[in-house]
């Protein structure tokens, strides 16, 4: 093992974990926050939710099955969740440096080196989640013997205008015109919403869409603090104002309520699973979400126009919300859930559903 330098992970509380260096061999810091997920690490972290966050994976052995190929479909990867790793380090128990899978075409510590990315392994992970599940999330930097840096704090930061398109970008060909506002988007949003005859108009995040011509609204996930959003949240009270439907997914669930006049407030260390159970509100029927926040909506702010959709069964956190008599809904978790559970994926097709009806197709 002499092949990997020393490395280290500083917590903002002076816990410092030795480990070894399998990515790019540089200092970076961000806010630690861990995902108890099994499997999905390029998925995770190409999620531009995760930009300015130090990633640490619960589960203990990663990298077995190396990275895969990057394929395009319909113009966006087949296989990541953006462009590149939004991720700021990625911290692990036990690397795999063996990997085989169909489609892997590297290992992850050649992904994490090309994109420049540091990785450390040979951490007591679940000593280091149990400090930030008693303390909260926080703080953290991953130093070298050659370089020590100070600490960030990326939630002061807008950093959905550093992941979001400059420009527009139309994708597919569909019957449904969905306007897509791109808050650092995962792109499984747009190939759930390809695959149901949509075309899609992906603007930037401060974009005022309310004059263009479409049929529905997608708010996408996105990383930071909601209300750095301001010019966002400024559009989507525009179109509050009219009856075209709008569809909110994680950052979309608090910008839309914040639009609705709601508040958000920072979870002590954040939703980041594959098996978050929720609740429909009105039913007994519970669904197991994929999820990645560290904010979330307080459903009781928002006005009697509106009501919860989702509640969290482990903590009773907002899930989502909808509008009593428009087509407006939103959910907190992630119905495009790559990588999983696809459990929530019909949400799609009510989004849908709902355009089809507001334009007396249905
Ligand atoms: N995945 C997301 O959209 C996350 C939303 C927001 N950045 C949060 O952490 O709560």
């Amino acid at each position: 093992m002499s092949e990997f330098k020393p490395i280290r992970l500083v917590l903002e509380d002076g816990t410092v974990f030795k480990g070894k260096s399998f990515g790019y061999h540089k200092a970076v810091a961000g806010e630690v926050v861990f995902n108890t997920a099994m499997t999905g690490y390029p998925e995770s972290l190409t999620d531009p939710s995760y930009e300015g966050q130090i990633l640490v994976s619960t589960y203990p052995l990663v990298g077995n099955y190396g990275v895969p190929k990057d394929d395009k479909e319909d113009g966006i990867p087949k296989f990541f969740e953006s462009d590149r790793i939004h991720v700021s380090g990625f911290v692990i128990s036990d690397y795999s440096i063996d990997f085989s899978h169909w489609n892997a075409q590297s290992s992850l510590g050649e992904w994490l080196k090309k994109n420049k990315v540091p990785g450390i392994f040979g951490i007591d992970t679940r000593a280091l989640t149990k400090i930030l599940r008693e303390k909260g999330t926080m703080l953290g930097k991953i130093e070298t013997d050659e370089e020590q840096i100070d600490f960030y704090d990326p939630n002061k930061d807008n950093l959905v205008a550093k992941v979001s398109t400059k420009e527009k970008v139309t994708y597919g060909n569909g019957k449904h015109k969905v306007v897509l506002v791109d808050t650092g988007g995962k792109y499984n949003i747009i190939r759930c919403l390809l695959k149901r005859d949509t075309t899609i108009t992906m603007v930037p995040w401060d974009y005022d869409f309310n004059n263009d011509d479409f049929d529905g609204i997608m708010l996408a996930n996105g990383p930071g603090d909601p209300q750095m959003c301001e010019a966002t949240i400024g559009n989507i009270r525009k179109a509050l104002k009219g009856n075209k439907p709008i569809f909110g997914i994680c950052l979309g669930n608090q910008l839309l309520g914040t639009a609705a006049g709601g508040s958000t407030h920072k979870l002590k260390y954040g939703h980041r699973a594959h098996n978050h159970p929720v609740i429909k509100v009105g039913t007994g029927t519970c669904y197991i979400t994929s999820q990645n926040h560290g904010f979330v909506l307080d459903t009781d702010s928002l006005s009697s126009d509106w009501e919860p959709l989702f509640v969290n069964i482990n903590d009773e956190t907002n899930e989502g919300i909808r509008h009593k008599t428009k087509p407006f809904f939103s959910t907190q978790f992630h119905p495009e859930a790559s990588s999983g559970p696809t459990d929530t994926e019909f949400l799609f097709d009510d989004f849908v559903d709902l355009i089809k009806k507001s334009k007396g197709e249905k």
